[in-house]
């Protein structure tokens, strides 16, 4: 049976001036997780907030113990150099550390503040730098990436070296309020079929219209910017994405 349905709020549509409260309140309104997009205007065009504010906003939301409980902060790193930033964010709180399979395989030498470089890394030694930090790794790709490419990663006999959760981007990452690419599903069932019990992320264009055909293909774990957030009842919204999610549960 796939796992159950996790929801996690997409922040990029809260009030940043109110960022610690829109947390709270979120995760009280029902969230499980909270999907925290970094942004660097360089691996996409838009930039947000780096570590710095997850630090901040870390305390507003309670984090029980064991991985994947409520209150994890799934952090899509949409950044250039996704290996730079991983002690950071470790240090900042984040638990899911999920960077784009497309960012790993073209970055390329920088330094580090530590003075160290963060020459291109394959996704698997990134992987298992993570897991070493205490965080789960995700893998995200973007509409234009073959889902091919992820086979290897994840029949890797290395478990250290393997993700925890597969993101299939269903908009062109940068920004909220697109819409829903339903052209990438087929991407979540092929996953799906071959791993019954990982956690298939969808993000982008996720809401109570789009939410049947990415519950169908088979994703878990279902982000939701605007239509959580510029909802009038976003418990209601919450409450209707994990139904259409676990109602399919055991019949995929
Ligand atoms: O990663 C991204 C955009 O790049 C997303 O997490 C969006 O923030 C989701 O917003 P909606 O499409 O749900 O409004
Ligand atoms: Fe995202």
């Amino acid at each position: 049976m796939s796992p159950p349905a996790i929801i996690a709020p997409s922040i990029l549509s809260a009030d940043f001036a109110e960022l610690g409260r829109a947390c709270s309140e979120t995760m009280a309104q029902g969230a499980d997780w909270l999907h925290v997009d970094i942004m660097d205007g360089h691996f996409v065009p838009n930039m947000t907030f780096g570590a710095p504010v997850v630090t901040k906003v870390r305390p507003h939301v309670d984090r029980p113990a064991g991985a994947y409980g409520r209150g994890t902060f799934d952090c899509h790193m949409m950044i250039a150099e996704p290996k730079r930033w991983v002690r950071d964010f470790k240090k900042a709180g984040c638990d899911l550390y999920c960077f784009h399979y497309e960012a790993a395989v073209s970055s390329t030498a920088a330094d580090t503040p530590e003075g160290t470089s963060s020459a291109q890394t394959s996704p698997k030694e990134l992987i298992r730098f993570i897991h070493e930090l205490g965080m789960q790794a995700g893998i995200a790709i973007k509409p234009k990436t073959s889902v091919d490419v992820l086979w290897d990663i994840l029949e890797n006999p290395v478990a250290e070296e393997r993700p925890d959760m597969v993101l299939v981007m269903t908009v062109e990452p940068g920004f909220g309020g697109q819409s829903f690419m339903a052209s990438e599903l087929p991407k979540v069932t092929a996953l799906r079929k071959r791993y019954p019990d990982m956690h298939i992320e969808v993000d982008g264009g996720l809401s109570e219209k789009t939410i049947d055909q990415a519950a169908d293909a088979g994703a878990n774990v279902i982000v939701a910017g605007s239509a959580v957030f510029g909802a009038a009842d976003p418990g209601e919204v919450i409450r209707k994405l994990r139904e259409a999610v676990d109602s399919r549960r055991g019949k995929l």
